[in-house]
């Protein structure tokens, strides 16, 4: 099979190796020249024949839809779009319904594995019509794990992209917890060795799985993770996951909570917990610490260490709830 691959970068570049080792003709598409087959889509429209199967592998959003479009005018009846990007899956129903007047196909497809894709392989969740899936068939076969399952027509247009949503927002969660975990494992001073209580839960337990595989490879290359910042990113698959659980009155306490816990990552100093902390003052008179001046150290952090270890005494200014 010929196909055309547009982005070559950390997934697409390896899913391009992955479809020449199975011995597909890969025709590559990047902005940067160093790594493209081609030097314009056009170019790689021309380069393959008919019917044209061409996979977009570029940042969600923008750049996809606008991939999508300019395949639009230079692809024709019975050639097909994949769009394999994290995009949302309200992007494919636009996507099909630009493409359908035209012949042209579309499938979504969620792409999970990262880097370790190119030799595990890629777990592919694809939505479209089954006409259009037997022309990328080959390419999906090349690229999903190999065995019995990581590979699935998950239904109409949209479905993939769908799919894959909810398995981030799983994905989440999951992380949350081990991460939970870790740190409480961490601040109790009775394990001798957080990161050999991880390791050892990778066979036998209830919560064995590849996540905790590769927490423990980072806590293997860092112990105590000290290198690491507390800090992290969302690309969006997290917040979608909660808004369809809104749209449709489905309850995601547990994706909820792992996306709001990325977001309070990002600050340095909460607001919401400067406010909490003038109200807990404003009714109870508890203490409160000090705000670092702009640019330098914190001062009269006192208050809220001395507040710590009485609360921890159990006869801390917490006293004063009661009567609140
Ligand atoms: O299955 C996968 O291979 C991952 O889920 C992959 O899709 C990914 O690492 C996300 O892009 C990160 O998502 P967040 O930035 O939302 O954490």
């Amino acid at each position: 099979m010929d196909i055309g691959l547009i982005g070559l970068g950390k997934m697409g570049g390896n899913m391009r190796e992955r479809m020449r080792r199975a011995g597909l003709t890969v025709v590559g598409y990047d902005r940067n020249p160093d790594v493209s087959d081609v030097d314009s889509l056009a170019a790689l429209v021309e380069a393959l024949p008919s019917p044209k199967v061409v996979w977009v592998m570029v940042p969600a959003g923008d750049p996809t839809r606008a991939t999508v479009k300019e395949l639009s005018t230079l692809l024709g009846e019975g050639d097909v779009i994949v769009d394999g990007g994290n995009s949302r899956w309200t992007d494919d129903i636009a996507n099909a319904e630009l493409l359908a007047p035209l012949g042209i196909g579309y499938v979504d497809c969620g792409v999970s594995g990262g880097v370790w894709g190119l030799e595990n392989g890629y777990a592919l969740m694809y939505g479209g019509d089954s006409a259009d899936i037997a022309k990328v068939q080959p390419a999906f076969d090349a690229l999903k794990p190999e065995g019995e399952f990581g590979s699935v027509h998950a239904g109409k247009v949209g479905a993939g992209h769908f799919s894959k949503m909810v398995h981030n927002g799983i994905e989440y969660a999951i992380m949350q917890a081990y991460a939970e975990g870790w740190e409480l494992l961490d601040k109790v001073d009775l394990t001798d060795n957080v990161t050999e209580v991880f390791r050892s839960w990778r066979e036998g337990t209830v919560i064995r799985s590849w996540l905790l595989d590769l927490m423990v490879n980072a806590l293997d290359e860092d112990p105590g993770l000290e290198k690491i910042a507390g800090y992290a990113e969302d690309s969006g698959e997290g917040r979608w996951t909660v808004e369809a659980g809104i749209d449709n009155a489905v309850a995601t306490p547990a994706i909820t909570a792992a996306l709001y816990a990325r977001f309070v990552s990002r600050q340095d100093d909460s607001p919401t917990m400067k406010a909490i902390a003038a109200m807990r003052n404003q009714f109870g008179g508890h203490a409160v610490r000090s705000a670092a001046p702009k640019g330098g150290d914190a001062e009269g952090s006192t208050g809220a260490e001395q507040s710590e270890a009485a609360r921890q005494a159990g006869a801390g200014d917490d006293k004063a709830h009661g009567e609140s």
